[in-house]
C-alpha cells in the first residue's frame, strides 16, 4: 500500500482520503478541515472504549470457561449458573417496563410487513437488483424455481406447459388473496374487476390493476403485445409482487473487505445507492448488459389523481461490528482503527447525499439513516453505539437520533440481556433481528469447555434457540416496537429450495415477525405471499398477550450429554462442515467473494456467510476439544473434502485447487487455521483469521 496521509495525529489511506474529500464531502455541507479534524478526535475517544469492552469480553469468557472446567463432567444446575452469570455481570439487571421512543422511522419500517433482502454490497449488480427487488415477477418466480408443483421446463427457450402451471398459479394466489364476488381470476376477461372487498382496487398503472392486501400492493400487468399476455384472455402478463419493503446492504457478514481497497469499493457503491446514480455494466447471455436503480412507479387512482409507490426497496447498511480492525485508517499510536468507528462515520457521511437530496433518487422520506449494527455483546456494547451514533451526528451536524440502528440479536449476551440492550438505543432503535447463524455459533463458543455440542442438525430443535426466537419477539412487542419498528426474524439459506420456504417460511410472520430475511430478490418475490396469508399486526397483538418465557431455556446449553455417535455420523458430521468451511474459506481468501452457495453432502446448495462459517469451524473445534474425534480425523475431513470442492469448482477459471498440495494454499491453511485455532478465536469469529489470509494473499499479488 502507498504511504497513508497524515491528518490530525492519524493516518488516512489515500485511497480512502481522495474519495471523502472528492466525492463525498462536497454538497454535504461538511466543511473538509472540520471533518477530518473532528474524525480523528472521535476516534481518540471511542478506540479506546472499543477496546475495554472487547477486552471485557474475553474477560467474561474466560471466567465461563473456569466455570465450566472447575464444573467438569457434572450436569449444569441452572439456578447456581445464573447466579454465576449474575455474579461476573454476564446477565444484567432488566430495565423497568418501558417503550421506545423513535421517531420520523419510514412506514416500511414501521407500519407495513413484508420480506428484508440481504445484500454483498461489494456486488454493484447485485445491490442494484436488491434495491430494485421492491417489486418482483411471480410469473418469473414461479416458472425459476421449485415453488412450482409442477414438471420441469423443458430447455429450449420457453416451455408452454410450465407457463401454464405458472400462470394457474399465480391466478390462484389472486383468487386467495383478492377474491372476486364470484368466479375466478381465470375467468377474468378485463375492465374493473368484480372485488369481493373492492376497497382492494388501488389504480391502474395504463391497462394494469393496482390491489392492495395487508398493506402490500400487487400489480396485474395487462399488455395485450406482451408475448405472454397476448395469449390469455384478459391479456395478464405477470403479477408483480411488492417483495423486498427493506433491504440490507450488507458491509460485514457477506463481503470480503480487508482494506482500504475494498472499504472505498463498498462505500463507493453505497453512495451510488444514496444518490441513486450507481450502474452496473455487465455480460449477461452473451449481451452487454447495464442497470440501475429503477424510478418509483405511477399510478391513477379511481377518482382520476395521480400517485406515486416506491420503485426501491428501503435501504439499510450493515456496517460491522465492534471486534475488527482495519488498515485503511491508523490511529496516533499506529494501530489499525476500528473498523466499526470507520463504518458508522462514513456510512453516515454518504448517506448526507440522500438526506439532502443530492442525486437524483431518494431512500428514507422520512429524513433518516438506517444502520443496522451486527454482533454487540450486551448493554454496555449498545450504548457504545448509541453513544457513537450521537457523536456522528455531532461531527456531521445531524439532528440527534437522525442515525437508527437495527440491532442484530445475534450473540448470547444480547439475548440473555434483550430488554437492556433495546433500551441502551431506545430512541433510535428500528429493528432486532435474530441472526440465528451466528447466535449458533456464540451459542457453541460460549459454553465451549462444557462439553461436546449436539450436532449441528439437531441445534434447530434445541431448547434455546425456540426460547431465543420466542423471547425476541415477546421483548420487542413489551418494549412497544410494534406499528414503530421492525421485528425481523433470520435468513432462509437454502437458496434454491423455494418449495421447502414457501411451506416453513410462514412461520416466520406467524411468530408475529413483521419482517425476515431472505437471500434474493426471487425469494422475497415469493416471500411476499406469506404476508398477504397472515395478517402480522393482527398476530402481535395475540402473541404480546402470552408473555415473555423466563430466561431458563435460553440458558440451556445443546450439550451433548453421553450421546454416542456411531463412527459414520462422526465421518458425515466432520464431512459435512469440512466442506462447506472449504467451499466458503476458498472463494473468500483467493478471490475476496463473501458469500457464496456451497453444496452441502446432500448436494444441496447452502448460502454460506461468515455465519455459517462461525457455526460449522466452532463445531469442529468443539467435536475435537471434546474427544468427539481426533486431530487426525480433522485432518482427513479436511484433505477428503478439499479434493471434493476441488471438483466442485472445476469450471472456475480463477479457482486454484487445495488438495494437491494443501501446504501452498493460504485458502486450506485458513480453512484448517480456523478449526485447530477455534476454541482460541474471539468469540470464536471466523474474521480474524479470514482478513489475515487474505492479506497475506494480496500482499503476495
Ligand atoms: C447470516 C447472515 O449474515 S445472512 C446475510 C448475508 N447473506 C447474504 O447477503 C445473501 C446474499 N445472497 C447471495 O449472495 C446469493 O444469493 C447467493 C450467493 C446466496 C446465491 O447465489 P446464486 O444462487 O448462485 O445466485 P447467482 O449468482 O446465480 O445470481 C442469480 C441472480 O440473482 C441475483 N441475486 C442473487 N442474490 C441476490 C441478492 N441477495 N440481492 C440481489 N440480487 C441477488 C443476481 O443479481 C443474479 O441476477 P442477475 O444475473 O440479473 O444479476
Ligand atoms: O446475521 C445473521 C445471522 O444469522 O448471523
Ligand atoms: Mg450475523
Amino acid at each position: 500500500m502507498s504511504e497513508y496521509v497524515s491528518q490530525n495525529g492519524i493516518q488516512i489511506a489515500p485511497l480512502l482520503f481522495d474519495f471523502i474529500n472528492d466525492r463525498v464531502l462536497p454538497g454535504t455541507g461538511v466543511d473538509q478541515d472540520q471533518f477530518w479534524s473532528g474524525f480523528a478526535d472521535l476516534l481518540g475517544q471511542f478506540a479506546p472504549r472499543n477496546a475495554e469492552l472487547l477486552a471485557k469480553r474475553e474477560k467474561l469468557q474466560s471466567q465461563i470457561d473456569d466455570w465450566h472446567q472447575a464444573n467438569n463432567g457434572k450436569p449444569i444446575d441452572q439456578a447456581a449458573y445464573q447466579a454465576f452469570l449474575k455474579e461476573i455481570g454476564y446477565l444484567v439487571d432488566e430495565p423497568a417496563p418501558f417503550a421506545i421512543t423513535t421517531e420520523n422511522v419510514d412506514p416500511e419500517i414501521a407500519t407495513m410487513a413484508g420480506p428484508q433482502l440481504v445484500v454483498p454490497s461489494l456486488n454493484d449488480r447485485f445491490v442494484l437488483n436488491a434495491a430494485n427487488a421492491r417489486w418482483g415477477s411471480l410469473y418469473d418466480a414461479f416458472y425459476g424455481t421449485d415453488a412450482l408443483d409442477a414438471a420441469s421446463a423443458q430447455p429450449g427457450g420457453y416451455d408452454p406447459v410450465r407457463g401454464a402451471a405458472v400462470i394457474k398459479a399465480a391466478k390462484a394466489f389472486l383468487d386467495e388473496t383478492f377474491p372476486l364476488t364470484s368466479g375466478s381470476w381465470n375467468d377474468y376477461r378485463g375492465g374493473v374487476p368484480a372485488l369481493a372487498a373492492p376497497a382492494q382496487f388501488a389504480g391502474r398503472n395504463g391497462d394494469s390493476l393496482l390491489l392492495k392486501h395487508n398493506g402490500l400492493h400487487v400489480e396485474v400487468v395487462i399488455n395485450a403485445n406482451h408475448p405472454i399476455g397476448k395469449d390469455d384472455p384478459a391479456h395478464i402478463a405477470d403479477v408483480l409482487m411488492e417483495a423486498a419493503l427493506t433491504t440490507v446492504i450488507d458491509m460485514e457478514d457477506s463481503v470480503a473487505a480487508v482494506d482500504a481497497e475494498d472499504k472505498v469499493l463498498a462505500y463507493t457503491n453505497w453512495l451510488g445507492l444514496m444518490r441513486g446514480d450507481l450502474a452496473a455494466k455487465f455480460m449477461k447471455g452473451g449481451k452487454e448488459a447495464e442497470r440501475r436503480a429503477n424510478p418509483d412507479r405511477n399510478y391513477v387512482d379511481q377518482d382520476g389523481n395521480s400517485f406515486t409507490l416506491p420503485g426501491r426497496s428501503l435501504m439499510f447498511v450493515r456496517n460491522v461490528g465492534h471486534l475488527m480492525t482495519n488498515p485503511a485508517v491508523l490511529l496516533s499510536d499506529g494501530s489499525e482503527a476500528p473498523e466499526g468507528l470507520l463504518d458508522g462515520v462514513f456510512t453516515s457521511l454518504i448517506a448526507m447525499h440522500d438526506l439532502q437530496g443530492l442525486g437524483d433518487l431518494r431512500n428514507s422520506k422520512t429524513g433518516s439513516i438506517y444502520i443496522v449494527k451486527p454482533k454487540m455483546h450486551g448493554p454496555e456494547e449498545c450504548t457504545l453505539t448509541n453513544d457513537l451514533f450521537d457523536a456522528v451526528e455531532d461531527l456531521l451536524g445531524l439532528a440527534r437520533n437522525t442515525i437508527k440502528v437495527g440491532v442484530m440479536d445475534e450473540e448470547r449476551r444480547t439475548s440473555a440481556n434483550l430488554a437492556a440492550c433495546i433500551h441502551a438505543v431506545k430512541d433510535r432503535i428500528v429493528f432486532i433481528n435474530t441472526g440465528f447463524l451466528d447466535r449458533t455459533g456464540d451459542e457453541i463458543h460460549t459454553s465451549m469447555q462444557g462439553g461436546a455440542m449436539v450436532a449441528k442438525a439437531d441445534m434447530k430443535s434445541s431448547d434455546w434457540i425456540q426460547s431465543y426466537e420466542a423471547r425476541n419477539v415477546a421483548i420487542g412487542l413489551a418494549c412497544g416496537m410494534s406499528g414503530k419498528a421492525q421485528i425481523g426474524k433470520g435468513m432462509w439459506a437454502a437458496p434454491d429450495m423455494m418449495a421447502d420456504m414457501m411451506e416453513q417460511k410462514i412461520g416466520h410472520p406467524m411468530t408475529g415477525a413483521n419482517t425476515a430475511w431472505v437471500p434474493s430478490p426471487t425469494a422475497a418475490t415469493l416471500h411476499a405471499i406469506h404476508y398477504h396469508r397472515l395478517d402480522v399486526f393482527a398476530r402481535q397483538k395475540e402473541v404480546a398477550g402470552e408473555g415473555i418465557p423466563a430466561l431458563d431455556k435460553l440458558l440451556t446449553i445443546p450439550l451433548a450429554e453421553g450421546h454416542n455417535w456411531s463412527a459414520d455420523e462422526i465421518e458425515r458430521e466432520l464431512d459435512n462442515n469440512a466442506q462447506g468451511i472449504l467451499g466458503y474459506v476458498v472463494r473468500w481468501v483467493d478471490q475476496g467473494i463473501g458469500c457464496s452457495k456451497v453444496p452441502d453432502i446432500h448436494d444441496v446448495g447452502l448460502m454460506e456467510d461468515r455465519a455459517t462459517l462461525r457455526i460449522s469451524s466452532q463445531h469442529m473445534a468443539n467435536w475435537m476439544l471434546h474427544g468427539v474425534c481426533s486431530a487426525e480425523q480433522v485432518d482427513a475431513a479436511l484433505l477428503r473434502m478439499a479434493a471434493k470442492v476441488d471438483g466442485q469448482n472445476a469450471g472456475d477459471p480463477l479457482y486454484r485447487p487445495m488438495a494437491d498440495d494443501p501446504k501452498a494454499s493460504l485458502a486450506f491453511q485458513a480453512a484448517r487455521d480456523l478449526v485447530f485455532k477455534g476454541v482460541e478465536q474471539p468469540s470464536g469469529y471466523t474474521e480474524p483469521l479470514l482478513h489475515a489470509y487474505r492479506l497475506k494473499l494480496k500482499a503476495a499479488g
